[in-house]
C-alpha cells in the first residue's frame, strides 16, 4: 500500500527546519497580514501550536478593515492564541514586548522565533522589536543554520526567512502574489492576474476603493474594465490603443500597497479564498 503523503516536498523541508529550531525556543510568533489572516497562515503551525505557545502578528492592519480585523482577534482568542494587529511600520510595540517579557525564563532571556509566509512584515517586526536592525548575535547552540539570532531586553529573536511556506494551492499562490505575499515568478501573464483581480474584487463586493480612487466603474468584462484603467491612468500604445499589461501592472501594484483603501479579503467562517478562484 502506498504511503500517505501528508505534504509536499517544500512544506516536509520547512516542517523538519521548524521542528529543529522549536525544539530550542520558548514561543512562536507568527505573523500573518490581516486582509487575509487563512490565506497567509501556514498550514504546518498548527502542528507546533499545539505544543509550544504562539502568538499571532496580524500585520499590515492599516491595510484591513477594523471591524473585520476585530472578528479574526476573536476567531483567534477562541482558536488559543494571544493576538495583536498593528501597522507594524509605526511601531506600537509595547504590548507585543510586554507580553514576550511575561514568559521569560528567570534564568535566561526568552527565546523567540518569528516566522511567516514570504513578506509578511517579519523583518519589519523584528526591527521594530529590537529597536534597529542590530547586527545578528551569536545564537544558540545547535541552531544557527539559517538562523540569525537578534537581541532584545528580555528576549532573543530568531529570523528564518523561507521556514515556512505558504499554501501549496496555485489559486492561493495567486491570491497571495497580488497582497505582495508571494514570490515574483507566479506572477506570470499581468494582464490575466489583473482581470482575476479585478473579477475577484467585484465578486468580493470590494469594488468601491478602486471607483473611490480612479472613478471607474465595475460595468462589463473584466477585460473592458482594465481597459478603463488604462485610459483613466493614460496607459495607451501608439494609435491609442490601451497597454493592458501596463494598466494591470499599475492596477495590481495598487492593489498590494493599499492604495484603494482598506480591504479585508477574507472573514472568520467564510470558505477557503482560493476556492472561490
Ligand atoms: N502597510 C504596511 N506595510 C507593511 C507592514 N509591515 C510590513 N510592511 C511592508 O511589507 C513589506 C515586507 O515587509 P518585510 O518585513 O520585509 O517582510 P518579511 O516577512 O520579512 O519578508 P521576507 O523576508 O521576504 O519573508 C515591506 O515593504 C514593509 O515595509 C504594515 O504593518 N503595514
Amino acid at each position: 500500500m502506498p504511503r500517505t503523503v501528508w505534504y509536499p516536498g517544500h512544506m516536509a523541508k520547512g516542517r523538519r527546519r521548524l521542528e529543529d529550531l522549536a525544539a530550542n525556543i520558548d514561543l512562536l510568533i507568527e505573523v500573518r497580514d490581516a486582509r487575509a489572516p487563512r490565506l497567509t497562515s501556514s498550514p504546518i503551525l498548527p502542528l507546533f501550536a499545539s505544543r509550544i505557545k504562539t502568538v499571532v502578528v496580524l500585520s499590515k492592519a492599516d491595510l484591513a478593515e477594523e471591524r473585520v480585523t476585530k472578528l479574526w482577534r476573536e476567531e483567534l482568542k477562541r482558536e488559543g492564541f494571544a493576538s495583536f494587529a498593528l501597522d507594524l511600520r509605526s511601531g506600537g510595540m509595547q504590548r507585543i514586548s510586554k507580553s514576550l517579557l511575561a514568559e521569560k525564563p528567570s534564568f535566561r532571556d526568552l527565546r523567540v522565533a518569528v516566522v511567516g509566509i514570504p513578506n509578511v512584515g517579519k523583518s519589519t517586526l523584528i526591527n521594530q522589536l529590537v529597536g534597529r536592525r542590530a547586527a545578528p548575535v551569536g545564537g544558540i547552540p545547535g541552531i544557527t543554520k539559517g538562523v540569525s539570532w537578534f537581541s532584545g531586553s528580555g528576549f532573543l529573536l530568531a529570523d528564518s526567512p523561507g521556514i515556512l511556506d505558504p499554501h501549496g494551492d496555485a489559486r492561493a499562490h495567486r491570491l497571495m502574489s497580488w497582497i505582495g505575499s508571494s514570490r515574483g515568478q507566479v506572477i506570470g501573464d499581468i494582464e490575466e492576474h489583473a482581470k482575476e483581480c479585478i473579477a475577484f474584487l467585484i465578486s468580493k463586493n470590494l469594488w468601491r476603493g478602486v471607483e473611490g480612487a480612479w472613478s471607474v466603474k465595475a460595468c462589463g468584462t473584466p477585460f473592458e474594465i482594465l481597459e478603463n484603467i488604462g485610459r483613466r491612468l493614460g496607459k495607451l500604445k501608439s494609435g491609442g490603443v490601451v497597454d493592458a499589461e501596463g494598466a494591470g501592472r499599475v492596477f495590481l501594484d495598487s492593489f498590494a500597497s493599499g492604495k484603494f483603501g482598506r480591504m479585508s479579503l477574507e472573514a472568520p467562517g467564510d470558505a477557503p479564498l482560493w476556492e472561490e478562484l
